[in-house]
């Protein structure tokens, strides 16, 4: 049978249908349009990534240019994570511990180069505060008050390269870290700041402090010294005079005055500062009103000595409301020291008004009328008399014998109950206590009792109700010191210090613990929200501050509840001159309070010593080649910045005009005057010869 062939299948048609060319055609089309849009896309997209590119570098190198920039200039502290800083301090190692602050340790750490320089750039060596805020709001305070004013510092930095110049003489955070850096929410509310850092530490360890920690050519190098004196009055006159709105530092001590590598000093620690109001735009003093019971503060003053209103508490994060007294610690203890008390320290016309019924409106507009700074010796002298004894003659009515021999036998009672009765001062036995008692009653005819036994006098009833109160509630005698230095404002913020000194000695062997504490200088301080008592670093002398300054250091019309102004600063500027020049703490006792008692005072004694015509008595021994002539001078503007009243004080600007040695030496306060006037070294108006 043949085989089937399958039929061959239909050739295709070489024309296509116009339909299948229609769709074809679209086809095509639409294939085209789509290509298109992708490339515009791809086009947007592209320029978008490179805009977003081109403007994070942008912002990347605008930010570490904003790190980049020396303090004085145009910028912001910056924010570090908890783990930048965790890092840069090895974990913050005991081993990298700097030192110990009122409100936590700090660190040395270095900070990674900056990238972006091909990692060539070294790194940044810097000093990390940590604030133990947890539960200290005032150390949270000073935390957000010290950024908010170095912010204010870095924006207003000067435009005059000088003034820039003047600004390398502060030292600020460039850095912080809170828990909202980084976002570290979660941590613990760890707050630090970030400083360069100062390779010398700070003038209180350089001068003051023990072992290695001591700068030995600090210590022996006059002009060294003047280095450091001039450099705190150029920040000084920085914060004053050249930042707008001024800033007034409110706690200039020898421990926030850190050297860098060449021993030039910059202040640092602004958690105290405040940002003043602007001045009044006519000049025109507030009052001529002085307010009784704010020490010496005369509103009127201002129209002499301050041009600024006062500090505006609003731009300072500083809670006035808050405001307690604390003990210092920096060596100087702080219990109240005998120079605070009014009845060891030399009384200015305008206290001599207030407790011997002379008009004391009168004698600070007489303040006002004469030369305050370096003015006439012998403007005012006709109503007010010379040396230690010339307010006598005011003390309407008083009888004055009757007086005296009361308070000296108050005296001697006074120091018959201090007496140790057992080896209470290291190294002080008390062996033979007639010759003791012999020894109490010369001592009792000194100078620093005789000055002021009509001072004593008025105070006896104070004193009297202290003791009572005192005996109740088992103060130390010291206490009742300081509570007779305070007026019924003051006395409130003293409480604190009383207790925490009563919890202090409580927690000692003996009750003269915190005497001990005292005469050897603080040892700790406490973190007064938290109650812990916190250990200082190697044994050095820390300082706790309080919301109105350190004690020794602080202004007495701040201290006593006044406003805060730039003679607040030059006040503590003066205490920190006569420690420079001493090269000892504002209180110490050498050896025992009983022997050294009047020397413990530094601003006491160096009162005396300007009516004794000795001033170079207070050049520290341990100085080599002391210029005298310099020396002189900064004893004399230390004793012009620590006058009771601020409108006396120079500014900065007079300060830094007089330590570089410019213009005519300056003479004594009145209130300092040897008697007979001419007893003072400085026999003519003469240049000082630096
Ligand atoms: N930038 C720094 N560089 C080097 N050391 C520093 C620096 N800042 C602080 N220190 C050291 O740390 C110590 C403690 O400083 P901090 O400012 O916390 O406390 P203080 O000034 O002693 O006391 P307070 O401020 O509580 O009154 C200082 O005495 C100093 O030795």
């Amino acid at each position: 049978m043949p085989s089937r062939q399958p039929p061959l299948p239909a050739p295709f048609s070489s024309a296509p249908s116009p339909a299948a060319v229609l769709l074809h055609q679209q086809h095509r089309h639409h294939q085209r349009h789509l290509a298109v849009k992708a490339v515009a896309a791809t086009a947007i997209v592209a320029v978008a990534l490179v805009a977003a590119l081109v403007t994070a570098l942008w912002w990347r190198r605008r930010r570490k240019r904003a790190a980049a920039e020396p303090e004085g200039t145009k910028g912001t502290v910056r924010c570090l994570s908890y783990r930048q800083l965790r890092r840069a301090t090895a974990g913050f190692a005991a081993g990298n511990k700097l030192g110990q602050g009122g409100f936590g340790p700090v660190f040395r750490g270095a900070l990674p180069p900056e990238k972006g320089r091909g990692g060539r750039g070294r790194e940044r060596p810097v000093a990390v505060k940590v604030m133990d805020a947890a539960g200290s709001l005032q150390g949270e305070r000073e935390f957000h008050n010290e950024i908010a004013v170095a912010s204010h510092l870095l924006s207003s930095g000067s435009a005059s390269t000088s003034e820039e110049a003047l600004c390398s003489n502060i030292l600020l955070p460039f850095a912080y870290s809170m828990p909202a850096c980084g976002g570290e929410a979660r941590r613990p509310r760890r707050m630090m700041l970030v400083y360069d850092l100062m390779p010398n530490g700070s003038l209180q360890d350089a001068l003051l402090g023990a072992g290695s920690r001591r700068r030995p050519d600090l210590v022996s190098e006059w002009p060294r010294r003047l280095a450091v004196a001039r450099d705190v009055a150029a920040a000084l006159r920085y914060l004053h005079s050249v930042v707008k709105p001024p800033v007034v530092h409110g706690d200039v001590k020898p421990s926030n005055v850190l050297l860098d590598a060449d021993l030039k000093a910059r202040l640092a620690d602004f958690g105290l500062a405040r940002v003043c109001s602007d001045p009044d735009p006519e000049g025109k003093p507030v009052s001529g009103v002085i307010a009784e019971g704010d020490g010496m503060i005369a509103e009127g003053a201002y129209a002499n000595g301050n041009p600024n209103g006062g500090c505006d508490d609003d731009v300072s994060v500083v809670a006035e409301s808050t405001v307690t007294t604390t003990v210092n610690g920096e060596g100087n203890g702080a219990p109240k020291s005998p120079e605070d008390d009014e009845a060891f320290t030399s009384a200015s016309p305008a206290e001599a008004a207030s407790t011997s019924g002379f008009d004391r409106t009168s004698v600070d507009s007489g303040t006002n009328s004469r030369s305050c700074n370096g003015g006439s010796r012998t403007g005012g002298a006709t109503a007010s008399g010379t040396g230690s004894d010339w307010w006598w003659p005011q003390d309407n009515g008083a009888p004055n014998i009757g007086v005296k021999d009361y308070v000296m036998e108050w005296i001697r009672s006074e120091i018959k109950k201090e007496r140790p009765k057992s080896n209470w001062v290291a190294g002080t036995a008390v062996n033979n206590p007639v010759a003791e008692r012999k020894k109490s009653k010369r001592r009792a005819r000194e100078w620093w009792r005789e000055d002021y036994v009509d001072e004593l006098a008025k105070k006896q009833k104070r004193r009297a109700l202290a003791k009572s109160k005192s005996q109740q509630v088992g103060l130390q005698w010291w206490e009742r010191d300081i509570d007779d230095d305070f007026d019924e404002k003051g006395q409130s913020k003293w409480n604190l210090v009383k207790s925490w000194s009563r919890r202090s000695s409580n927690s000692t062997s003996n009750c003269h613990g915190s005497i001990n504490w005292w005469v050897n200088g603080a040892r700790s301080s406490r973190d007064w929200a938290s109650g812990e008592l916190v250990p200082k670093s190697g044994g050095t002398v820390s300082s706790t501050p309080s919301m109105r300054g350190t004690v020794c250091y602080v202004a007495p019309e701040y201290g006593g509840g006044g406003p805060l102004s730039e003679k607040c600063d030059i006040y503590s500027y003066g205490v920190l001159l006569l420690v420079l020049v001493s090269g000892r703490r504002p209180l110490q006792v050498m050896a025992s309070p009983m022997l050294e008692f009047e020397k413990a005072s530094l601003i006491s004694w160096a009162r005396h010593l300007a009516r004794a015509s000795r001033l170079l008595d207070l050049v520290d021994p341990a100085l080599r080649d002391v210029n005298r002539d310099e020396a002189l001078l900064c004893i004399t503007i230390a004793l012009l910045c620590i006058q009771r009243s601020p409108a006396c004080r120079p500014s900065s600007e007079e300060l830094l005009q007089m330590l570089s040695c410019e213009g005519e030496l300056p003479n004594l306060p009145l209130e300092f005057s040897p008697s007979p006037p001419g007893g003072f070294p400085f026999k003519s108006r003469k240049k000082v010869r630096c």
